[in-house]
């Protein structure tokens, strides 16, 4: 929470995503909403995850329970990037432990054609838990996302989680036609989702494209970056900052930040210095904490913060968070020790 600002747009997380002045260094957590929280495994008990996805109560105690809980300075709204495709009429199911599967998956053009498309209208449960939460939330802001049409691919061709892809990349060269109306149908599902989160309050977005890190810089470049573009160029005129994730995309992130972000995010692999200068002016920065330093000992946890708001100074604006989400065993403690500390080091 940014004790200063009146409202989110004026926000020290939007202000830092856009190279402004900041009363102290924002902080968020990837996945603070889960299962670090004994407050969310026992509100979702019982239900499904993708169940609670479409449930406007439920996301929205459970978007707010970290806020609460860490005192970080965004929310980000409780949801899922395969949320688009089951809404859409998808067969997926997030397995405990295991992540999306998808009941058929996609291996021919004609299951690309086949793929049902979202409609605007089908996202009434999502537009009343935005409006609810900004209405909680008062001047701190709400992240909304959605996943990169890339990312999103990876889970349909594989039909679930994987290490190397090779289905999809094999997809992406053996039928570069389909694989283009794919990602092109992904990403106008991913901007819909969006504009509807942004229509109804979020104050800034991020696109996930968790694993595109996978690909050389040529491969992205030519055959996943236009269609991550589309997805911002979706937001039309709306005034929000878009942030821009990936993991292991050390080699991409100047791409990553060309295809249309105001900020980069930046794993552990890659010192937040060395990623200014890959990412270039203009443009700022969030992360990169490694997650699992969250389970070392308290000296460890205090000096790798320390570590990477001395390294982030080299960014244009940084946006403290982790390099990719937050471990089911990690102490929430330790996450609220941790927003506390990069407040106390960077107050202005
Ligand atoms: C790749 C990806 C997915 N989902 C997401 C990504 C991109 C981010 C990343 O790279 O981690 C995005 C996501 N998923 C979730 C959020 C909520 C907001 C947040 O607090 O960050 C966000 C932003 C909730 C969730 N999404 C999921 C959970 C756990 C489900 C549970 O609590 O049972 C949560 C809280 C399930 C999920 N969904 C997915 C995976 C790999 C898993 C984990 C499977 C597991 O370990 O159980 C797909």
């Amino acid at each position: 929470m940014s004790p200063a600002a009146a409202s989110p747009a004026d926000s020290d997380l939007v202000r830092a995503a856009r190279g402004l002045p900041v009363t102290r260094t924002p902080v968020w957590f990837m996945r603070q909403a889960g299962r670090s929280l004994p407050e969310y495994r026992a509100l979702r008990a019982g239900t499904a995850m993708l169940a609670a996805c479409q449930d406007p109560d439920l996301v929205t105690e459970i978007t707010l329970q970290p806020v609460r809980r860490h005192q970080v300075d965004a929310a980000i709204l409780f949801s899922d990037i395969v949320l688009p495709l089951v809404v859409a009429g998808v067969d997926i199911e997030i397995k405990p432990g295991i992540g999306p599967v998808v009941a058929n998956p996609v291996r021919t053009v004609a299951d690309v054609d086949a793929l049902p498309d979202l409609d605007a209208g089908q996202l009434a449960f999502l537009e009343t838990a935005v409006r609810a939460l900004v209405a909680e939330l008062g001047p701190t802001p709400l992240i909304g996302f959605a996943g990169a049409p890339f990312t999103l691919a990876t889970y349909l061709i594989e039909g679930g989680p994987s290490k190397e892809h090779a289905r999809t990349k094999a997809f992406m060269y053996a039928e570069p036609e389909a694989w283009g109306r794919l990602l092109e149908r992904l990403s106008l599902s991913a901007a819909t989702f969006l504009r509807a989160q942004v229509d109804a309050g979020a104050s800034a977005v991020q696109l996930f494209d968790s694993w595109a890190g996978v690909l050389s810089a040529a491969d992205y470049a030519e055959r996943v970056l236009p269609h991550s573009r589309a997805v911002f160029d979706g937001l039309g005129e709306r005034d929000v900052p878009r942030i821009h994730f990936g993991v292991g995309t050390g080699e991409l992130l100047p791409l990553i930040g060309d295809a249309g972000a105001d900020v980069v995010g930046v794993d552990w692999r890659v010192p937040l210095d060395e990623a200014a200068r890959r990412v270039g002016p203009g443009r700022s920065l969030q992360g990169n904490l490694d997650p699992a330093v969250l389970l070392a000992d308290r000296d460890t946890v205090e000096r790798e913060v320390r570590r990477v708001v001395q390294q982030a100074q080299a960014a244009r604006g940084h946006i403290f968070n982790l390099g990719h989400g937050v471990l089911p065993d990690t102490d929430p403690d330790v996450l609220t020790r941790v927003a506390a500390l990069v407040h106390e080091l960077t107050a202005r």
